[in-house]
């Protein structure tokens, strides 16, 4: 048993707050912080422990904090958790990173990558250092969890198989120490962008997988096996593609940080609800109504991956035709096409 320590959870959305599970089972105090937009969870699971999106108990014995005390709930923490989703990066970067001391590494669940003008795809583990106030560079790391973890099953205590990432092997170990329990089970890796780019890309292909369940379900999901397992192949085809691209191990495309974690989100996640609707053949806008409320984190992805790869392709530097299913999704995540798979294109 680790010994036990301080874990502040920033972020009270439904992974965040998540991890509050095996936190608590190891005896951890824990502190759980909601963002601006998170009162309403702050205020009912203060009141009965009940997370409303998680749909969940929270573990006993989690302190609950809004954002008015996010300094009081970082003072003395050991270890800060970014739970936001990569719409709350930017937040995240203003008004947390000022706030840690030196010593105080994070540990983020947030799935995506930064894009720039220029075509270059950073992982926010990165930009996250690059961001810290400059008394604070190189006294802080910076680590990322990948693999295919659905919040609601590690609330539940199902057995998960994740990967902590980062380049400060020892800031990865005593995060794997404190976290690892007989259910959560973390490898270690170093290898931070081929990491974090499984973790984005599995959410963006996710969401064209699912659209064959859309296309040929129909009220028999059972019916849309053959193109659902042809377009899983060709996604893990142009994800080995766009991670050789960026100079990075292919080693975790066949394994469980992008295979897995897409069986996972094409089954289990909130991306499979979207992508099934734009199959049935509703507009985007349509269906961002229908789910209204509900994280779309595949169509950030999708889009800020696209614009640097059409920034590289007018370089010369890639061949769209090389990522055929990506540029479909973006397309029909812009209204500009259906969801009607262009076969040919992916052969
Ligand atoms: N859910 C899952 O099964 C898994 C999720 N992840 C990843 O974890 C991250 C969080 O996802 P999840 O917890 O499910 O999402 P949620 O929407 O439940 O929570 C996201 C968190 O980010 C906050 N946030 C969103 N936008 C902003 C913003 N503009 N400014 C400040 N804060 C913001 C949210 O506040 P608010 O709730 O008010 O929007 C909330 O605290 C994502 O990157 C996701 O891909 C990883 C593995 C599994
Ligand atoms: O990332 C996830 C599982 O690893 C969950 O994905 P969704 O955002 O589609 O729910």
């Amino acid at each position: 048993m680790p010994q036990k320590k301080i874990i502040t959870i920033v972020g009270a959305g439904m992974m965040g707050s998540a991890m509050a599970t095996p936190a608590r089972d190891n005896g951890h105090a824990v502190r759980l912080v909601g963002t601006p937009l998170d009162d309403h969870i702050i205020s009912r699971a203060r009141y009965d422990g009940y997370h409303p999106t998680l749909k969940e108990q929270l573990p006993g014995g989690i302190e609950f904090y809004t954002v008015a005390d996010l300094a009081t709930a970082m003072a003395g923490a050991d270890l800060i958790i970014g739970g936001v989703s990569s719409f709350g990066v930017d937040w995240f970067s203003e008004k947390v990173l000022p706030l840690l001391q030196p010593g105080q590494n994070v540990l983020s669940v947030t799935k995506g990558l930064q894009d720039y003008p220029d075509g270059r795809l950073r992982p926010f583990p990165e930009l996250l250092a690059e961001r810290l106030p400059a008394a604070l560079r190189g006294r802080i790391s910076f680590s990322a969890i990948g693999g295919p973890c659905t919040s609601y099953e590690l609330a539940r205590r199902r057995q998960t198989m994740v990967y902590f990432c980062g380049t400060d092997a020892a800031a990865v170990a005593t995060a794997r120490d404190l976290l690892a329990t007989a259910y959560y089970h973390i490898t270690p890796t170093a290898d931070v962008l081929g990491l974090e780019c499984c973790v984005a890309m599995k959410n963006a292909y996710a969401l064209g997988v699912s659209m064959a369940i859309g296309l040929w379900g129909g009220a028999d999901e059972r019916q849309g096996f053959n193109p659902q397992a042809a377009l899983f192949g060709q996604s893990c085809r142009e994800v080995t593609r766009l991670i050789r691209h960026l100079g990075a191990d292919t080693d975790l495309v066949a394994n469980i940080p992008f295979a897995g974690d897409l069986y996972v989100t094409i089954f289990g996640g909130r991306t499979r609800r979207l992508g099934t609707l734009l199959g049935q053949g509703k507009s985007m806008v349509e269906a961002e109504a229908m789910l209204s409320g509900v994280t779309l984190e595949s169509v950030a992805i999708t889009r800020r991956v696209v614009a640097a790869l059409r920034a590289l392709g007018a370089a010369g530097k890639v061949q769209l035709a090389d990522y055929p299913l990506l540029m479909h999704i973006d397309d029909v995540i812009n209204d500009r096409r259906p969801a009607a798979l262009p076969w040919d294109a992916l052969r």
